[in-house]
Parts: structure tokens; sequence; C-alpha cells
């Protein structure tokens, strides 16, 4: 198995190296930095977190958006975390500006809302029932996260945070608002490759 994680900015070797020690318990598998068309040569990938205004705009500049669009639309499995979940949603809008263009890879039947928790809890710890995926209870870094305020479709809630959601799936896309490749737990990457098992 080849998992691709978008290398331009943000947490993308934390995430790598999750996927790796996951990779380690199942005794095979493969991490590929994803900056080009021609690194979409994978089984899955994974969008991390940072700032999706900077990870959008570089993967357009890159010619990458559009075939990482075509990739996750042909049901490739796909991981977006916090920046990740924004540029997979189909409709994003910024807690203070509202709505504002950006470049986004836009096919989950998802609402996210940016920088949902302001600026006293830009960043904090939550402990989230991961009881959806076979999981316990299990404590998460949020940093200037979004929140998924509605779902739709296919797409379902996950995990909730004060009747917020903050993890949801729609068929192969997985999306967290939290960072779990900084939680030291693999919970969710190692739910994340069952799904490419699957
Ligand atoms: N940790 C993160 O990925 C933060 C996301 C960032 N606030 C954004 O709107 O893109």
């Amino acid at each position: 198995m080849r998992i691709g994680v978008v290398a331009y900015q943000g947490s993308f070797e934390e995430h790598a190296l999750a996927v790796k020690r996951v990779f380690e318990k199942i005794g095979k598998g493969e991490v590929i930095p994803v900056k080009r068309p021609k690194d979409l040569d994978v089984d899955a990938l994974i969008i991390p977190g940072g700032e999706s205004t900077t990870i959008g705009q570089v993967a357009q500049r890159m010619g990458l958006l559009e075939p990482l669009r075509e990739k996750v639309i042909q049901g490739i499995p796909v991981l977006g975390t916090c920046a990740g979940a924004i540029m997979l949603s189909k409709d994003v809008i910024d807690a203070k500006v509202g709505k504002k263009s950006q470049p986004l890879i836009g096919v989950m039947d998802s609402a996210v809302v940016r920088n949902y928790y302001g600026r006293q809890r830009e960043s904090f710890e939550a402990t989230l029932d991961l009881s959806e995926i076979e999981g316990g209870k299990e404590r998460f870094v949020f940093i200037r996260a979004p929140a998924i305020t509605k779902v739709w479709g296919k797409a379902k809630p996950l995990a909730s945070l004060n009747e917020v959601i903050v993890m949801a799936e729609e068929n192969q896309i997985l999306a967290t608002t939290f960072h779990p490749e900084l939680s030291g737990s693999t919970t969710i990457h190692e739910y994340f490759v069952r799904m490419v098992k699957k």
C-alpha cells in the first residue's frame, strides 16, 4: 500500500510518521510525499493541517489541484485534517470574514466554518469519543480549527465536541477538524488504513 501525503506546508511530516507507525504494525506500506501530479500514483492520500489558503494556492500553482480533485472524485481514499478538511468541503466560510474565494477540492457534502473557535481558544485540547470508529476516549489538539457545521447526502458525522462535528466521513473521504498526527495515537490513521484496504 502506498499512501501519499500532500507535502507543501503544515504537518505533513507528522502524518508521514503516524502512517509509518501503522505500516510497521502491519508489516508493509510506503509513504510518498506528494507535490506534483506525477506523485499521485498512490492508493490513498492525506491532506494535512496547515493553512488551507496556502495549501490550495500552492497546489493550484503546481498543477496538482485538478488531478487531485479528479482522483478523489474517482474514489481514492482521502484523509483531510484541519486545513485538509477545509480543502475537501463543498461549502467553506470564514468565521470572521464570511465567504472568501480560495482554491478548494470541494467534493465532500459538508459545510465548514474556518477559524470557528476564534481567538481565545485558537488552540486547545479536548477529549473525543471515538466509539463510532471502534476507538475509546482520546485527547486531541485543535489548532485554529474549523468546525463542520453541517453534513448532508452520504456524509455522516463520526465524532462531535459540544454538539459540533469534528470528524465526518463520506464514502472513502474522512475529515477531521483536529490533528490526529500530533496526538501520539494512531487510532485515526489505523482507521484510515482500514478504509484503504476495503
Ligand atoms: N491547523 C489548521 O490546519 C488550521 C486551519 C487554518 N485555520 C485554515 O483556515 O486553513
